[in-house]
């Protein structure tokens, strides 16, 4: 679904991604994993459209989007949910979701399902955001992208700053979008968390894809022993 080909991007004149090739079937969840600084993130924007990679390419289902703006590639079934729970910590929850909710045609029963799937936040309805918890508001992050009804969902560190009981939680809320048909690239620095929900993995250190293979709890030990190079 999502192809990134031979990417070079940056931020000023020095390339941080050297040359990334990732790809994202469509169904899967592929996880993206690397230290502090391996460049994790600028992938994350260069899938998105925040970032515009000076050579290479963005393919999704075979069509060159490298060039579209990211409301552009949200249209095409895109949607990015960026570190750190982000959301309007003066509203409410069910404001933040209908601030959402509005832009996009069939929006209230959108509302109505991410209540479904989401019972904390049903739970939490009327709570100003910035009164709830970390995984309570990774929650209500992810519900506002999905409310656009994505078929490609971007997760950047879901589980930062968020208590270890709770990172289960986000992992089932994340397993069971990809069984209901959801595409997910996670950027994750958790190994655990990011093996056990993913089917592929890769491994990136200094802008460069070190390792890659097969998700699942099997390749802990490979991962670990990428990540340690
Ligand atoms: N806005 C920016 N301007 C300039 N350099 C940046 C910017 N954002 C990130 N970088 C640099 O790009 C490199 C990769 O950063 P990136 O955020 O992609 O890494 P990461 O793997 O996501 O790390 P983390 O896990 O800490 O978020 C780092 O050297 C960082 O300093």
């Amino acid at each position: 679904m999502l192809s990134l080909q031979n990417i070079h991007v940056g931020y000023d004149r020095a390339d941080v991604l050297n040359g990334v090739t990732l790809e994202v079937p469509a169904g899967q969840i592929v996880a993206v994993m690397g230290h502090n600084g391996a460049g994790k993130t600028t992938l994350a924007k260069t899938a998105v459209g925040l970032l515009t990679p000076r050579t290479g390419r963005v393919l999704l289902d075979g069509e060159d989007v490298t060039k579209l703006r990211p409301h552009q590639r949200v249209k095409r079934g895109i949607s990015y949910v960026p570190q750190g729970q982000l959301s309007f910590p003066q509203l409410t929850t069910a404001e933040n979701l209908q601030v959402v909710a509005d832009g996009v045609r069939g929006g209230g029963e959108m509302v109505a399902l991410m209540y479904e799937r989401f019972p904390v936040l049903r739970e939490f309805a009327g709570r100003k955001a910035g009164l709830l918890s970390g995984g309570q508001r990774q929650q209500l992050a992810i519900a506002r992208a999905l409310i656009t009804g994505p078929r490609l969902l971007i997760l950047d560190e879901p589980t930062e700053g968020i208590q270890p009981s709770i990172v289960a939680e986000i992992e089932r809320h994340i397993v069971s979008l990809a069984a209901d048909g959801l595409t997910v690239l996670l950027v994750e620095q958790h190994v655990g968390f990011a093996l056990t929900a993913s089917s592929q993995y890769a491994v990136m250190a200094s802008g460069r894809i070190t390792s890659h293979g097969e998700g699942g709890a099997a390749a802990t030990d490979a991962v670990r022993a990428a990540m340690t190079i």
